[in-house]
């Protein structure tokens, strides 16, 4: 891509909750300070005189980075040429449902949208999936991509990843800064795996400074991994500034790079690494740089690690079986 065009962004759901957030911050500069982004924004016909109104809001906030905008419910058009691709858009859930529940849903959205990239978009596209079940999404607009790598579509496990942060940060009293190498492993669901035995605070081993198995077994996994129930349960709506702030998170590291020394979370494709069945979409450290990702090799898994990586991937296996039965990969 060229170090000086504008970075084509597409938003699919750009009228949403996540996106009204999401947008703003791309236009001002949150994903690369130093280059004009072009915002191309897809919608269900429907929702496009609410995005039109969005469109205005943006317009008056006079970003400089803002090249210009674009929104439309075609995808072939709104994908054309992209270099960034943010698959926000399907139904969230309500209370009481689990992401699973999404699957026939919004299974169907990432089949078109999969198509639609394949003919359109540009050589050097990434597509981050935000959109629910993010996983399984990502896996079948994958698979009705043929042309483009698989190593271009990652879903977000990314808010996991910085609710884990923050987590440990409060346990321990140190900053979110001091916290690396954190990792979420598998399905962005509640079967995740934030792993505390390799995460680091201060350079010193997370879970041995943290020292209490009873605390990160009871409180510290499940307070990550239903966060987003929490936040249904006391908002009344799914997470959105927090999704939206972690989809630009994982886009800006992805194109930008990694810090020395740290990784990031990440639901890339799977080679087999740590054991993942073969082509599932499955959350790793990773390494970016050069806009590509590596999975972190080497890393000693326990068997308590062990069994919680096994059950996210086994959950990852049964939505992949359903998606199939489905036709939709
Ligand atoms: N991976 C993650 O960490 C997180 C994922 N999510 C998920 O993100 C998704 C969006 O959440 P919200 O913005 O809160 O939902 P929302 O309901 O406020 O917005 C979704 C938007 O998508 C649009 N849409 C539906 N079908 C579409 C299509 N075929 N093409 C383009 N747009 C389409 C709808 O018209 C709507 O405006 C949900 O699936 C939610 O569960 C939410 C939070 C975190
Ligand atoms: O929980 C939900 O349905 C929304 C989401 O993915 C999250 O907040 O992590």
């Amino acid at each position: 891509m060229s170090l000086t065009a504008p970075l084509k962004v597409a938003v699919t759901g750009a009228a949403g909750q996540i996106g009204y957030s999401l947008l703003f911050r791309l236009a001002s500069g949150a994903l690369a300070a130093d280059r004009q982004i072009q915002l191309q924004l897809l919608e269900i016909e429907p929702a496009l005189k609410t995005l039109e109104g969005v469109v205005m809001e943006l317009d008056d906030c006079a970003f400089p980075n803002l090249a210009g905008i674009e929104i439309g419910s075609d995808p072939e058009k709104i994908f054309d040429g992209v270099n960034l691709a943010l698959l926000v858009g399907a139904r969230p859930r309500g209370p009481g449902m689990e992401r699973g529940d999404l699957l026939s849903a919004n299974g169907a959205i990432f089949t078109a949208q999969g198509k639609a990239l394949n003919k359109v978009a540009a050589d050097d596209v990434r597509i981050g999936v935000t959109g629910n079940p993010a996983n399984t999404n990502a896996l079948i607009a994958m698979t009705n991509a043929p042309d483009i790598p698989d190593e271009r579509f990652s879903a977000l496990t990314r808010l996991d990843h910085n609710r884990a942060i923050s987590q440990l940060a409060a346990k321990t009293g140190a900053a979110v800064t001091d916290i690396t190498n954190m990792t979420i492993w598998g399905n962005h669901s509640a079967t995740q795996y934030p792993d505390l035995f390799n995460a680091k605070v201060k350079g010193q081993n997370a879970a041995e400074l943290v020292n209490d198995q009873e605390w990160l077994e009871s409180t510290f996994i499940p307070t990550v991994a239903k966060r987003g129930a929490a936040i249904i349960e006391a908002r009344g709506s799914s997470s959105a500034a927090s999704a939206a702030s972690a989809t630009i998170d994982a886009a800006r590291d992805w194109l930008f790079g990694t810090p020395e020394g740290d990784w990031v979370s990440m639901a890339v494709k799977s080679s087999g690494e740590y054991g993942v069945a073969e082509g599932l979409i499955s959350s790793f450290p990773v390494t970016t740089s050069g806009g590509a990702w590596t999975i972190v090799e080497g890393l000693e898994i326990s068997d308590f690690s062990r069994a919680k990586i096994d059950a996210s991937v086994a959950e990852l296996e049964d939505e992949r079986k359903a998606v199939t039965e489905l036709g939709l990969i």
